[in-house]
């Protein structure tokens, strides 16, 4: 169902294989799963637990447990050299370097939850406690800074009885993947952080990257807690960079002759700036980016600090979908058909965490609107939404009898929207990413292109 575009791994792939050090990834979900092929492909013998047997099977049978461009090819690549336990003593004892990779779900108070990570620890004590040579544990799962040299290191030490950085190594090493593109950002990372115990350990994880990385990375080596801050730092920042750009479309909607997209390309073009995540558009969603601007408040409030700007962050990122919705409503009347064109959080995948696509449809059908969804990614009969939203299996039934429809994910195959619009239906076509420039669409159609001023303010 997703494209695959095809990522130049096949390359890079180590002749040979590498005895040295063995690897265990404990936790085979989204990005545990990739990080295992990855570390194969570049020479390492491999071994991955997890608590889902499905994830464990489908790995042992050379089949890829989570949905991943370009994984299932690579797994097919690398199966001499990438195996899977349902035991988790089995992992441990096979290997010599541990990277856990459970979930860290947010915690009501915004911090993030450590129980699967020191539940796996536990899990792993036994036969760490058991090995004659020196283990590297390597935590990549997203922690709250003070985490890693905090519980984690006391968690590790009392269930081991090793003292970390002298018996047992202890690092933080998270990766910068978006997902959809998993497999290439670990090919091809900008850079690659080490929060470590000590500097073996920290050589050991610069060597491994040195081997699976398509050329020499940079390293950023420090001790964890600035490694932990690093990581959310960067993803607060670069959400803050998307809310600015989402900040002057909404001011561009109601300024006549602006254009959003000339505006950030040229302040884009300032090196200090940059262009990336700069496209005013529809709000940021996915399991990562909505939850790390309330971590970030939860911390500054734990010390005292002020995150006034990670705040703003998120609200102005929740007021997103407000934003569309009033335009929608403006658009149309009560009673009316919506379709809500993409529920992914993102194009080229079918997650639906924090989708602005739902979070829109729920406020529509809440004002008597009728709301279908359609998604090129996600699975035909729709996400559970308890049935207040009609879900269309194909983009022509979603167009059907609509009165509006919304682009929310900007996915490619919306561009054939012009070619399924029949010409003598009424439709009103909001366009929030300006994929279309309004000639490709005949008289019958009416494109309003968000972030463009218009001199009809009436649906904002
Ligand atoms: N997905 C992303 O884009 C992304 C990016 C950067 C960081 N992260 C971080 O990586 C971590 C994992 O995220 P994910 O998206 O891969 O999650 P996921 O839910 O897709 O996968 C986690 C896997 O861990 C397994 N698991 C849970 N407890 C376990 C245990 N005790 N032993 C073995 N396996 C166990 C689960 O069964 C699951 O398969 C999180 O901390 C997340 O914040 C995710
Ligand atoms: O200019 C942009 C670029 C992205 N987005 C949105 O941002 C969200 C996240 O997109 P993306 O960064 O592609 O995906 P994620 O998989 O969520 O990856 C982010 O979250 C991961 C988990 O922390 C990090 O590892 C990555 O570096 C970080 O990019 C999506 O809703 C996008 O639509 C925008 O709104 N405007």
């Amino acid at each position: 169902m997703l494209s695959h575009p095809k990522f130049e791994f096949e390359v890079y792939m180590s002749s040979q294989a590498i005895d040295f050090p063995r690897v265990s990834v404990i936790g085979l979900g989204k990005l545990g799963a990739p990080l295992a092929a990855v570390m194969a492909n570049g020479g390492y013998k491999v071994i991955g637990y997890d608590l889902n047997r499905d994830f464990v099977s489908a790995v042992q049978r050379g089949v890829a447990p989570v949905n991943e461009t370009g994984l299932q090819d690579m797994i097919n690549k690398v199966a001499a050299r990438l195996t899977a336990t349902e035991k988790i003593e089995v992992a441990v004892s096979n290997s010599d370097v541990s990277f856990i990779i459970v979930p860290t779900p947010s915690k009501p108070d915004g911090f993030f939850s450590l129980d699967y990570v020191l539940s796996a620890i536990e899990g792993m004590a036994p036969a760490l406690r058991a090995k004659q040579s020196r283990h590297l544990i390597v935590v990549t799962s997203t922690v709250m800074p003070g985490a890693t040299d905090g519980i984690i290191r006391q968690t590790l030490e009392k269930a081991t009885g090793l003292k970390a950085g002298r018996d047992i190594g202890l690092c933080y090493n998270p990766e910068f993947i978006a997902l959809g593109s998993v497999i290439h950002d670990m090919l091809h990372p900008d850079f690659i952080l080490i929060g470590e115990s000590d500097t073996t350990s920290g050589d050991c994880l610069e060597e491994i990257y040195k081997n699976t990385c398509a050329k020499e990375p940079v390293f950023r080596r420090m001790n964890a807690v600035n490694a932990e801050l690093c990581k959310i730092s960067v993803n607060t920042f670069v959400t803050t960079k998307i809310t600015y750009a989402n900040m002057l479309a909404d001011i561009c909607d109601r300024l006549p002759g602006a254009d959003v997209d000339i505006v950030t390309t040229a302040v884009g073009a300032d090196s200090r700036i940059g262009k990336k995540y700069l496209k005013g558009a529809v709000g940021y969603g996915g399991p990562c980016f909505p939850r790390d601007n309330r971590a970030f408040a939860a911390l500054a409030d734990s010390l005292g600090a002020r995150s006034d700007l990670a705040r703003a962050t998120d609200a102005m990122n929740d007021y997103q979908v407000e934003r569309l919705e009033r335009c929608i409503l403006g658009l149309v009347g009560e009673g009316a058909r919506v379709s809500i064109l993409g529920v992914s959080y993102k194009p080229l995948t079918a997650v639906i965490e924090a989708s602005q696509g739902l979070m829109l449809g729920k406020r529509l059908v809440d004002q008597g609107v009728k709301v279908t969804a359609f998604d090129p990614g996600v699975a035909t009969e729709g996400p559970a939404t308890d049935g207040w939203l009609t879900w269309a299996e194909t983009l022509p039934d979603a167009l059907n009898g609509c009165d509006l429809a919304v682009v929310v994910t900007p996915w490619d195959a919306f561009n054939t929207l012009p070619a399924l619009v029949p010409d003598q239906s009424k439709l009103t076509i909001v366009d929030p990413w300006r994929m279309f420039s309004g000639s490709e669409f005949g008289n019958s159609v009416t494109l309003v292109s968000l972030g463009r001023g218009r001199m009809d303010q009436n649906a904002l």
